[in-house]
Formats: C-alpha cells, sequence, structure tokens
C-alpha cells in the first residue's frame, strides 16, 4: 500500500502548484530557446475583450509568463462593445498571420458575442487553448491534440502526487468543455476508470466517496466537504470563487476553491490549494501549448517546402 493509500489521519499533503508550474515553465524556456536555434520564435496573441476585473488579471498574468519564457505576445484588447463580426475579422487575420503560432480568447466574452462561434473560427493548429471541436474530437480519440490548459495542469499534478493512475476510480464534478469533459478524456487515457457527476447526477455525494481521485470543478465555492470524500483520496480543485466577507467590521474579498479545505483536509491524502494549485498551472500549460503549436506549425511549413 503506498503511502497516499493509508488509511492514516495525518494532515493532507498539499499539492504545490506554484512550484509545478515553475518546472513546466522552465521545460517551456528550454524548448522556447531550442526553437530559436531553428530560427522560430513562437506568438501569442492574447484577445480580450470587456473590463472584467478577473480576465484582466489572467491576461496580464498570460503575457508576464509568456515574456519570461521567452514567447512573443501581441495584445489585442478591446471595449465591451465591439462587435461578434469584428472579433471574428480579428480572428480571421490572426489565424493568416505566420508571427502567430498561438490564439487565446480569454473566456468569458460579452454576452452579446456568441463564444462557439468565436471559438471555432480560430484554425486548429493555432487553438493553444484546445476548446476548437477538431482538438476535442482529437483529445477523445487518442489522437495528437491541442488539449486545455486547466486539465492539462491537473494532470500534471495527479502524476507527479501519485505517479501512475491506472485503475484508480477518478471522479470529475462538473461537465464543462474547459474543464470537465476534457478531464474526464485524459483520466481515461492515464487508465482510470473514470466518473462524471453532473448537477442532474442523482447520489452525487455517494459516487463521489468512492473516488480514488476527485476532480472538483462546479463553480461552487465549499460544495465538496469531507462527507463527499473518501479518506486517502488525492483532490484537485479546480473551482476560482471570489467570496465576499466581512471580518471586524471590514469588507473583503477572499478567494475560494469548490472543496471545503478544513473539513476536507483531516480526511484526504493530499489536496490542491486556493490560490496556488491548478491555477497557476492553468498559465503554465497554455506556454506549453504555444511552444507545441509552434514547433508543430514550423514543422509543417518545412515539411511543405521540402516537397
Ligand atoms: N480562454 C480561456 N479563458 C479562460 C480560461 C482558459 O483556460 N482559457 N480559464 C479560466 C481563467 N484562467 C485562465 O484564463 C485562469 C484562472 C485562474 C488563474 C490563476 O492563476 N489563479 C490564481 C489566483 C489568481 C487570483 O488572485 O485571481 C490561483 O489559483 O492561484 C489562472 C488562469 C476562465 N477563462
Ligand atoms: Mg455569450
Amino acid at each position: 500500500m503506498s503511502t497516499l493509500e493509508s488509511p492514516q489521519r495525518s494532515p493532507a499533503r498539499r499539492i504545490d502548484g506554484k512550484a509545478c508550474a515553475e518546472r513546466v515553465l522552465a521545460e517551456v524556456a528550454e524548448g522556447v530557446r531550442q526553437l530559436a536555434s531553428e530560427g522560430v520564435t513562437p506568438g501569442l496573441a492574447v484577445v480580450l475583450v470587456g473590463e472584467d476585473p478577473a480576465s484582466q488579471v489572467y491576461v496580464r498574468n498570460k503575457v508576464r509568463q509568456a515574456h519570461t519564457v521567452g514567447i512573443r505576445s501581441l495584445e489585442h484588447r478591446f471595449d465591451a462593445d465591439l462587435s461578434q463580426a469584428e472579433l471574428l475579422a480579428l480572428i480571421d487575420r490572426l489565424n493568416r498571420d505566420p508571427e502567430v503560432s498561438g490564439i487565446l480568447v480569454q473566456l468569458p466574452l460579452p454576452a452579446h458575442i456568441d463564444e462557439q462561434a468565436v471559438i471555432q473560427a480560430i484554425v486548429p493548429a493555432k487553438d493553444v487553448d484546445g476548446f476548437h471541436c477538431e482538438n476535442a474530437g482529437a483529445l477523445w480519440q487518442g489522437l495528437p491534440a491541442l488539449i486545455p490548459c486547466t486539465p492539462m495542469g491537473c494532470m500534471r499534478l495527479l502524476h507527479e502526487t501519485c505517479g501512475d493512475l491506472t485503475g484508480k476510480h477518478a471522479v470529475v464534478v462538473g461537465r464543462s468543455n474547459i474543464v470537465g469533459k476534457p478531464m474526464a478524456a485524459l483520466l481515461l487515457q492515464a487508465n482510470c476508470t473514470v466518473t462524471l457527476v453532473h448537477s442532474r447526477s442523482r447520489d452525487a455525494a455517494a459516487i463521489c466517496r468512492q473516488a480514488d481521485i476527485m476532480v472538483a470543478a462546479v463553480g461552487r465555492p465549499g460544495m465538496i466537504d469531507a462527507t463527499w470524500l473518501k479518506p486517502g483520496a488525492v483532490v484537485i480543485d479546480v473551482g476560482i470563487n471570489r467570496i465576499e466577507e466581512t471580518h471586524d467590521g471590514e469588507h473583503r474579498t477572499r478567494l475560494v476553491g469548490d472543496v471545503d479545505h478544513a473539513s476536507a483536509e483531516r480526511l484526504v491524502a493530499a489536496l490542491t490549494p486556493v490560490p496556488g494549485g491548478v491555477g497557476p498551472m492553468t498559465i503554465a500549460c497554455l506556454m506549453h501549448n504555444t511552444l507545441i503549436a509552434a514547433r508543430t506549425l514550423h514543422r509543417r511549413a518545412a515539411s511543405l517546402a521540402m516537397a
């Protein structure tokens, strides 16, 4: 029996997403250096529409991280009243721009814009978010694909924590295209038995209590407490929820996950914190995808030139 499976009740190991993200970024920086020796610098187009404060923070961090690993970033910021046609025209230009290896459209978009229309307009080879249906389909079929950044980051954390995942029962709570569904595909690829639990599932807590690996991605602060968890489970908390609090008469906001950490950490073997868990991995994996996209586009262009 491994340490992670033992029924002891010592405090849960904290899975350090920040430290793991630094390792991913160091690998990406090395890959960027190698590509530079072939005369190629990856370029990431970052598109932000509107003034959502959280999106502004994420975009700023993406641009900063791109810079630290040697990826050129090109920012495209617009007021919230940008029309869908204008956004699609920009995507069309970026698709055809040889300096751009990856296109990232920060979500959510303003309500008047159809997110799917925008995502599907990005050429799959530059879809560094891995949201295009061609990448999503390729992922489910085990074909080469750009993989959504958050699930990719979760898998890296899981492999570093547990090693081989074969035979483990993994439960994913949440069925979004961005996290839940690709997460299920990746866990399946890693030989887990996978269950997807969602808002219409019956006996959700009972199913979750069977999970060796729990991935919580519901967007509901602290919803998953110890009564949903199996002793010794490894828990990945994808939730990033800002809650309002009044403390000593002072009003403030606090970032919490979907897991109630105070109750969970006495029971489980390992747990990602919020902040400092999955979030930094999302950005590091975006850099990884941008490197992969640049390398693939370069190799494709080189083999076409040879033909
Ligand atoms: N086009 C995309 N849009 C969105 C994605 C995405 O992957 N692609 N995911 C989320 C937001 N997101 C990235 O864009 C993201 C969220 C959180 C973090 C992060 O580092 N969080 C920190 C806390 C930061 C804070 O104080 O707010 C942490 O958890 O430690 C990074 C990226 C939705 N949109
Ligand atoms: Mg919309």
